[in-house]
Parts: C-alpha cells; structure tokens; sequence
C-alpha cells in the first residue's frame, strides 16, 4: 500500500480530477456484448487509483472510452468522462475532436499502455522521438531547451542521459517502457493512465518501474488510473482500487481496507487466488482458467 499518501486519497477525493460518470461501452455485433456497464468513478487530484479485475472485465475499454481511443465496432452508449483541469473549469470530453483532442492527450491526460514499448520508431533515436513531442505541442521551445529537457526526462525515469542518441533496439524492454514513461510525462499531465504497463517486464524491473512511478506521483503531482490484474500489485501501489467484473466496479475502497476487510464476495476470491502477496501467486487472473463466475451475492455494487 502506498504508505506515504494515506488518508490523502480522501482528502483527494473532495478535489477531482476526473470524473466518470454512468459510463458503458458496448461492442457491437450479431452478439453485442456490454464491456463497460454504467461506471461512475472519480480520479482524485494526485491520487493512485488502481482498477482491478480478470482479464475480459472490461478495463481496458473503460480507459480507452475515457481517452476516446475507442474505435467500431466500439460504442460508448451512455454517460460521460470529465476533466477538471488544475487552473479550474470542467472538460467533458465527449466534446473534444480532432487536433483538440489530440494535444490534449498528451498534455493533460497521458497514457502507457502494455505494448507501449514496441511503439517506440525503431529507426529513429531516443532524441528524436522525445524532442519530436516538443516540437508539435511546444513549438516555440528552443532546440538547446528540447535536447536539455529530453535528457532531464531521461534521468528522471532512471535511464542515463547518454542514452538519448540510443537506438531503441539497443535498449532493454525495461529501458523501453522507462522512455514511454518519460515521453507520457513529458508535458507534465495531470493525468496518467497506465494499462497493465509492466506486465511484460521481469519482476525485478517491474518493481523498479513502479518506485519509480511512485515517487514521480508524489514529486510531480499527477494521477495515476492503474490497470492491471495483479491484484498484490495493486495493493501496494494504490491510495484507493476498483474492482471490475463483468463490465462493472463490484467494490471500490481504500486499498488497505480492500486487503484487510474486503466486502464483496469476488474481491475475497480475487485476494484469495494471491496465496501469499510474497510467495506464489495464483493464476485464475492470468489465465483465467478456474470457473470464477459471480453468485448473486457478488452482484452488490458500491
Ligand atoms: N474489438 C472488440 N470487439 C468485440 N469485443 C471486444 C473487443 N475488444 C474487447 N472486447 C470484449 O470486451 C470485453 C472487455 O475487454 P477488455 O479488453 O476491455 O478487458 P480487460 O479487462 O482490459 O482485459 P485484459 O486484461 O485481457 O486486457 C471482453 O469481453 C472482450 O472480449
């Protein structure tokens, strides 16, 4: 659990940063199936929310319905996601399009999805690519202020300045989805959303990735809507978690009360699959292998 921001996930809460609202994404089709079903959920200001669940619970297509990333035979069918930047005002970005949208991803709400490390052009240099970001949303910058602030970027994400003129395939996935990090925070967001971002990635560097996630939240002061399935993860990183199933948050708490007094029946299972947070882990979330489907007891929603 994210000891250092106790109790400040509640203070958070009263000060939002994104707000969900009644929101459902539909995928169309002969057998049209309702990934995302009427979730409100609200994104503290600083806060690291961790959203939970199986693999098919529909987390993914919650975060790309936020981002409008979604394209057919995808459908958001109700409700709205809203953005409320720092400087005051609210976003509703349903309304964004086009351009608009486009910087406002990466300024405002940034994104690291699991594959992002492949995403990196495998011809072009770290340099180019970091100040490539500079150059369509800060034109106005200085190319001696691009160089310099690509390589503090660098550092901050614990990849050594040097490795600017670096290829990306002379570099580790590790060092890969290091960079995708600091290209996601290169604006300074106030929003992150991270889709499974280190499941690719051995354990070791997992841990190191997310220190250092962690500690970039609370020196810079974004949000961060963590996605995973690794519940353990979870628990050690969030302020609060939401567990999806089916489409819907079954729970919602802080993370410690999550871990020591969970309420609904699937989160037990889901805490019960991880025999030890230190040990071997369980596999029905990766696999999905065991027959977990829901009892009726299980459908009491937060
Ligand atoms: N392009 C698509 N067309 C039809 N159904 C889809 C499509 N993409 C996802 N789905 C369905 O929507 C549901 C939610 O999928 P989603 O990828 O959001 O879940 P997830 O919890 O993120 O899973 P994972 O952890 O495996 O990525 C699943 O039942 C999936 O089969």
């Amino acid at each position: 659990m994210s000891a250092a921001t106790e109790g400040g996930a509640t203070a958070s809460l009263a000060d939002p940063v994104v707000t969900i609202e009644d929101f459902s994404v539909d995928y169309l089709g002969a057998m049209t199936a309702h990934a995302v079903r009427n979730i409100n959920l609200t994104l503290g200001r600083g806060e690291i929310l961790g959203l939970a669940g199986e693999s098919g619970c529909g987390k993914s297509t919650l975060a790309y319905g936020i981002t409008r990333l979604l394209r057919p035979p995808a459908l958001i069918t109700s409700g709205r996601a809203s953005f409320h930047p720092r400087e005051g005002g609210t976003v509703d970005l349903s309304t964004l399009r086009g351009k608009q949208l486009r910087a406002f991803r990466w300024d405002k709400i940034s994104m690291v999805f699991q594959g992002a490390m492949n995403s990196l052009n495998p011809v072009i240099n770290i340099q180019a690519q970091l100040e490539d970001i500079f150059i369509t949303h800060r034109p106005r910058m200085s190319r001696r202020d691009r160089v310099r602030t690509s390589g503090d970027l660098l550092e901050r994400v614990g990849v050594e300045r040097s490795r600017l003129k670096s290829f990306p395939h002379e570099l580790s996935g590790g060092m890969r989805q290091r960079v995708m990090i600091a290209m996601a925070m290169a604006l300074g967001p106030q929003v992150m959303i991270m889709d499974e971002p280190t499941t690719a990635l051995d354990v070791v560097v997992q841990r190191e990735i997310l220190d250092e996630v962690t500690r970039l939240r609370a020196e810079l002061g974004f949000a961060v809507l963590f996605i995973t399935h690794d519940l353990p993860l979870l628990l050690e990183i969030s302020d609060r978690i939401a567990v999806m199933k089916a489409g819907e948050i079954v729970e919602l708490g802080a993370a410690r009360n999550l871990y020591t007094a969970p309420r609904n029946d699937y989160t037990k299972r889901l805490l019960a699959s991880f025999p030890s947070l230190t040990g071997e882990r369980g596999d029905f979330i990766r696999t999905g292998v065991a027959d977990i489907r829901l009892t009726e007891t299980d459908q009491e929603k937060v």
